[in-house]
């Protein structure tokens, strides 16, 4: 039996993430749960699985759950109430799905309580890789890949010398507006974006998927998650989404993980490993049926927000910090209607532009980067 704490129950990957438990309950016992505002779900979800904690986004939200749900459990709210739930006693693992960099002192919490994460939330890791890693390490704290490329690599990895990897290959769908040109991107609306070719995500993500920062956010992620240089973190465009990824070790050996497009594979592993458990309903991956996987080359000129993520990554410091702060900013006011499209890249590029980098950014500093950074968007819209 493995105790799970979950970290953004009512999203995409914390309620897949609650599937993989309610298929397996020999195996797995939910212990404590957070979620935003999404509280009639969150209600069912409690009811459902009886966790012992709960925090809710906002205080006035904390009554309205209590009424619904046993006096057992415990209902809190906020960012101290994510924190608690993070780190609480009874769990073995964690499994951070919440989105943004609102995971990141959560994250530091757990791995402070000495809690192994299944990590989903990206944007942690890219914000603050080098507090996160460096604390884990000091920890013994493992970071299991919740992300699909990711565990794609991770599983690649499984019983190799790291020192081995010559480069990684991370694929890329190119996500709603791949078969657009950047003149054809004028004026398209929230709900083209949102139109995911292969995966069904939360809006976020979604977005990222088009502007293709989700995978500049991924390399940024792959080179914490595994030590690798940028120089040897490469992009495939694979629009079939079945190859997840793939590792080419210095014998010129590639190894790949493949796939339907289905969260449920990567996180039950995060929640395994080093184990797997059958599962019986589970999709299978008939090739036949594809006829052909097509694999194109990455246009750093059609997807600008890639070019951003590596001068980010490279750079170092701050930089990852203010690219995901103008991204969560410029993604949530486009969501809103405040912007085009493009404007998404425009906000993310001058948010880089202006930044005075801090070489090696404390916690503190990393914080003050991120908010002044999200000031800034605001400034602009
Ligand atoms: N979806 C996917 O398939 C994949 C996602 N990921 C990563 O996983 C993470 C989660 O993504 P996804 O599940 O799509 O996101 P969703 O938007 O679907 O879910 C986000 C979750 O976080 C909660 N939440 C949002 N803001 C806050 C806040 N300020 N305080 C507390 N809780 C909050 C939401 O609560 P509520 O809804 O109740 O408001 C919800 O439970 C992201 O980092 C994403 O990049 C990675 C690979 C694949
Ligand atoms: C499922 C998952 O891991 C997403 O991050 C997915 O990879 C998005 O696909 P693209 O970013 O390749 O469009
Ligand atoms: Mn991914």
């Amino acid at each position: 039996m493995k105790y799970i704490s979950l970290l953004g129950s009512t999203g995409s990957i914390g309620t897949q993430t609650l599937d993989v438990i309610r298929t397996n309950p020999d195996f797995f016992r939910l212990t404590a749960l957070s979620c935003g505002t999404n509280i009639e779900l969150a209600i069912q979800q409690i009811q459902e699985f009886q966790p012992a904690l709960v925090s809710v986004q906002r205080e006035e939200d904390v009554d309205l759950i209590k009424k619904e749900v046993p006096a057992s459990v415990t209902v809190i709210s906020g960012e101290d109430g994510l924190m608690e739930v993070a780190c609480h006693q009874d769990a073995d693992i964690l499994v951070n799905a919440v989105i943004g960099s609102v995971g990141l002192k959560p994250t530091l919490a757990a791995i402070k309580a000495g809690r192994d994460i299944a990590i989903a939330n990206k944007e942690t890791l890219v914000t603050a890789g080098h507090i996160v890693t460096t604390e884990a390490n000091k920890h013994g704290v493992s970071l299991i890949p919740v992300d699909s490329e990711h565990s794609a690599i991770f599983q690649a990895l499984n019983g190799e010398d790291p020192k081995t990897i010559e480069r990684l290959i991370v694929t890329a769908s190119g996500g709603s507006f791949r078969d657009q040109t950047r003149d054809e991107l004028h004026g398209v609306t929230v709900e083209q974006a949102l139109a995911h070719p292969n995966w069904s995500m939360g809006a976020k993500i979604t977005i990222d998927s088009a502007t293709m920062m989700n995978k500049g956010l991924e390399v940024i992620e792959a080179h914490w998650l595994f030590g690798i240089p940028y120089d040897q973190i490469d992009v495939l465009m694979h629009r079939e989404s079945i190859i997840h990824s793939m590792i080419e070790f210095v014998d010129k050996s590639v190894m790949a993980q493949l796939g339907t497009a289905d969260m449920r594979v990567p996180i039950q592993y995060a929640l395994t490993y080093p184990n797997r458990l059958a599962r019986e309903k589970g999709e299978r991956l008939n090739l036949w049926e594809m006829e052909k996987l097509h694999f194109n080359k990455l246009d750093m000129d059609r997807y600008r927000c890639m070019k951003f993520a590596y001068e980010a990554g490279r750079s170092a410091g701050t930089m990852p910090t203010v690219l995901n702060a103008a991204n969560e900013a410029a993604v949530a006011a486009f969501l809103n209607q405040q912007i085009s499209f493009l404007e998404i890249e425009d906000l993310i590029e001058h948010s880089l532009n202006r930044h005075e980098r801090i070489h090696s950014p404390s916690l503190e500093e990393i914080i003050h980067a991120d908010e002044e950074t999200r000031q800034f968007v605001q400034s602009k819209l």
